[in-house]
């Protein structure tokens, strides 16, 4: 990965009567425009996730989805749909004049990411996208109810600790109740066993920063709510919206590289899979020794490649 470097412009824009985005810029102001587009839904973005990109040959944009990071207010769900956050990205592309950019997302970020292009495939130079989630109801089953938790027995009890045992039968729907409680301890306790969950099964061997990042409150209640937000809602999509025949073919044209972690457990490849199926233009790469973090080793790399590839 690229050496970090410093925003040379920060900013707020307001998007809607309640919500006020967080963006960045860095890299080469009259280079090229990349959007990264971050996880979750809820993560934020990190100063750390500029470095995917040579900041020579790239304008490189990170702003936080509405609730996430930096946007204000926090972890609020209100007008908070999939939809709000596509018109957010081009609310701010209009903002920073950018006519067309290119576009790097990871899990939430590939969902969100290939729901943008299929809206605006005119402003998509390039998708680079990694862990690919489309929120099928069949991935959100494998990772919150009966999936991943066969292979992490013992984080699973920690993930369902907060639940009493006759609400087991659907995580997120316990969950959205605790997440939304008005006890505040309540909230918080769910809020932590439910990101700690995910902390800990997105790395072959796990990473005590990232898992302590779990631990923060303001951190892991805007993850856990939002997520959990979202998956209650199916996204507010169809199942299978972003896989359709019609819906790939209006990205089809559009340069892609997709790499995927071999075992990653929060959004297997079998997802990715599918979408190779749908769009065999697509240039995919399975990382035999990668999970689903964009961090791991094997990831990193080939996604740093793949940046360097569409750089003009
Ligand atoms: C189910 N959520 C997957 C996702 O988007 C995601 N996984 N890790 C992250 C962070 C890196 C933002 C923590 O996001």
């Amino acid at each position: 990965m690229y050496p970090p470097v410093e925003p040379f412009e920060t900013g707020n824009l307001k998007v809607s009567d309640v919500h006020t985005l967080y963006y960045e810029l860095s890299g080469n102001k009259d280079a090229s425009a990349v959007v990264f587009v971050h996880g979750g839904p809820g993560g934020g973005t990190d100063g750390k996730d500029r470095s995917f990109f040579n900041p020579t040959k790239y304008k490189i944009i990170l702003f936080d989805q509405r609730g996430a990071g930096k946007s204000t207010p926090s972890a609020c769900l209100e007008e908070n749909t999939t939809w709000d956050l596509v018109k957010d990205m081009e609310k701010l592309r209009e903002h920073l004049n950018i006519d067309k950019w290119h576009v790097f997302g990871g899990s939430w970020g590939s969902t969100l990411s290939l729901a943008y292009a299929q809206l605006h495939p005119n402003r998509v130079k390039s998708l680079v996208l990694r862990g690919i989630f489309t929120l099928r109801k069949s991935e959100l089953k494998f990772f919150y109810q009966d999936g991943a938790s066969h292979l992490f027995p013992e984080a699973w009890e920690e993930y369902v600790a907060p639940i009493p045992e006759q609400e087991r039968h659907d995580m997120m729907l316990a969950y959205h109740a605790q997440l939304n409680s008005i006890d505040d301890q309540t909230r918080i306790t769910a809020a932590k066993a439910w990101s700690k969950w995910e902390m800990v099964t997105s790395k072959l061997y796990v990473d005590p920063k990232q898992v302590a990042e779990a631990e923060k409150d303001d951190w892991a209640n805007a993850f856990a709510r939002i997520e959990n937000h979202y998956f209650v809602n199916d996204g507010f999509m169809r199942d299978g919206q972003l896989l359709e025949s019609q819906e790939i073919d209006k990205i089809r044209h559009i340069p892609c590289v997709v790499v995927q972690g071999r075992y990653d457990v929060v959004c297997p490849a079998t997802t990715a899979w599918a979408l190779k199926k749908a769009w065999p233009e697509l240039e995919l790469h399975i990382v035999p020794d990668a999970g689903h973090s964009s961090r791991e080793p094997g990831t990193a790399a080939l996604l740093v490649k793949a940046t360097d590839k569409f750089a003009d």
